[in-house]
Formats: structure tokens, sequence, C-alpha cells
């Protein structure tokens, strides 16, 4: 087993621990993937130890990507964790590696999420509406969107706080109530915040590019204690196949949803408020 090495000023890497994970499909389509042991305790500590000074309120993105506060819809704090951190750097590799044959180039800089009592983030997605031009060092000037997102539990003691999915279904009655469950109303997924644990979903179809607007979802509003979670985006540049056959839709995104819109009907009004996390 190799062992990670950091320094107090945290910019030396010798080796990424080989993290073993194991994992459960929750729903086909959209593709969603239960990762249990995706961190482990002593990277966990390390990175809110880091992120604990750089906590700032979360902020949204509007369709045309304007930055804002939005207290009521978002109310959690966000820590945009140092890009070249040697344990977000083995985190980041372990998502990339996950990926297999779907696209893995980059990802966005990791973000740290904290929620007190009562705070939430409402429905959203994590992809954007237009692809967006990456400021990082690796890609700069890159168009990408989000293609795969892995929502991090780090822990807190929190009660409330799961992940809510209105529109995945799949899960069935009898499904693991500590990780996840049906919801009281008996439609979507709920997954709980179980420590070091990730959910994988796929933002983006894999077909050509466009979001998939049934992977709308929440961050449900804890009730006591305090909740973390940590953003790991995955990358998906414009017009590259992100599997197999591909034919880009990225520059006609309104298409698709028209349709899908339209498949599914009750997704209109929904998908009006749609808002997305800053960079
Ligand atoms: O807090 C959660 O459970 C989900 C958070 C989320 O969806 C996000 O930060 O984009
Ligand atoms: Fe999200």
């Amino acid at each position: 087993k190799q062992i990670v090495f950091y320094q107090d000023d945290a910019t030396v890497l010798t080796k990424c621990a080989d993290q073993r994970y194991s994992t459960e499909i929750l729903s086909v389509d959209p593709l969603i993937i239960h990762i249990d042991n995706f961190v482990n305790e002593q990277e966990i500590d390390y990175l809110m130890h880091v992120g604990e000074p750089l906590f700032r309120a979360s902020q949204l993105f509007d369709d045309t990507q304007v930055r804002s506060v939005d207290t009521p819809y978002r109310s959690s704090s966000t820590a945009f964790m140092p890009y070249n951190d040697p344990v977000c750097h083995c985190v980041g590799q372990r998502a990339l590696k996950f990926l297999g044959f779907i696209e893995h180039g980059e990802y966005e800089t990791l973000q740290l999420v904290r929620y007190y009592p009562g705070q939430e983030y409402n429905l959203h997605s994590d992809w954007l509406h237009r692809p967006k031009l990456s400021r990082s060092p690796r890609d700069e000037g890159k168009e990408y969107n989000r293609l795969g997102s892995f929502f991090t539990y780090l822990g807190g003691n929190a009660t409330g706080g799961e992940t809510y999915f209105p529109f995945v279904n799949g899960a069935t009655l009898n499904a693991d109530g500590r990780k996840y469950a049906i919801p009281a109303s008996g439609q979507g997924l709920v997954v709980k915040p179980t420590k070091g644990s990730a959910l994988f979903w796929m933002n983006l179809h894999a077909s050509n590019g466009t979001g998939d607007e049934r992977t709308l979802h929440a961050g449900l509003p804890v009730h006591s204690g305090v909740k973390y979670g940590m953003n790991v985006w995955t990358k998906h540049y414009k017009s590259s196949p992100i599997i197999g056959p591909y034919e880009s839709r990225e520059d006609q995104p309104d298409d698709l949803n028209q349709e899908i819109l339209s498949e599914r009907g009750v997704l209109s009004d929904l998908a009006k408020s749609l808002k997305h996390d800053s960079e």
C-alpha cells in the first residue's frame, strides 16, 4: 500500500495512496453510482484543515453565467481548494481514473461545501447551459462543460442534508436506508451523507454532450449539526467524444432540451428555474 506524504505547506507530493472503494449502481440512465470509502479519514482531516479558513458564502451562476449570492436558494458556504494541493490532486486523479472509457481529461478546482442547520441548496443542475472557458493553468482557454459530478460526503454529524433527485427512479423499496432511500413521497431518490462516500453521476448525455435534465438535484436542509461535502467535477471539452460514437449537439442544446421537456412534461417549470454552481 502506498502512502501520501505532504509537507506543512502542502506543496510536495510523492505518491497518491491507493484507495480501496466499493461501488453500487443506483441508476443506469442517468448513470448514478454510490461509492463507499471514496476518501479516507486522513484525507478528510487534511481537506477540512486546509479548507476551513477558505469558506465564503456560496455563489450561483445564472444561465448567462453571471455570478451571485442567492441566500434563500443556496445558503451554504464554499471553500475553493488550492489548485496544486497534493491531496486534492490525488482525489482528482482518483475521480478521473474512475471514469475508465468515459472522457477524463481534467477536473475543476475542488470545492468544499459546508451547511449549518437550516442551510440547503435548492434544486439545480451541475451542468452549464453553455460550455465555459477554463481559467485553470492546465487547460486555460478550452471550452468545457461539467461531465461527471462526484459529490463527496466529508462528514460532520448532520441530521437531514440528504441529496435529493426528484426525477431519478429505480431504487427499490427495500433499498439500503442507511445510505440511500426513496423519499416519503414515493418519487425520486435521496442519498444520505455518509462520511467518506461519494455519489457519482453523469451530467451530460454521453451521445452528444447536452445537459441531462433528469440530473436535477438538491442538497436538502440540514436539521441539526453540520454537513461537509466536496464537489469534484470532471470536464468534457466541447465537441470531443464523451464515449463511443458521438455527434456533438452542444451548440444547439435548446432543441434537445425541448425534446426532453416534451417527453417528460413535468420538467418545464423546474427547468426554467435551473441554477448552477459557480466556479
Ligand atoms: O449538498 C448536497 O447534497 C448536494 C450539493 C450540490 O449539489 C452541489 O454542491 O452542487
Ligand atoms: Fe449540485
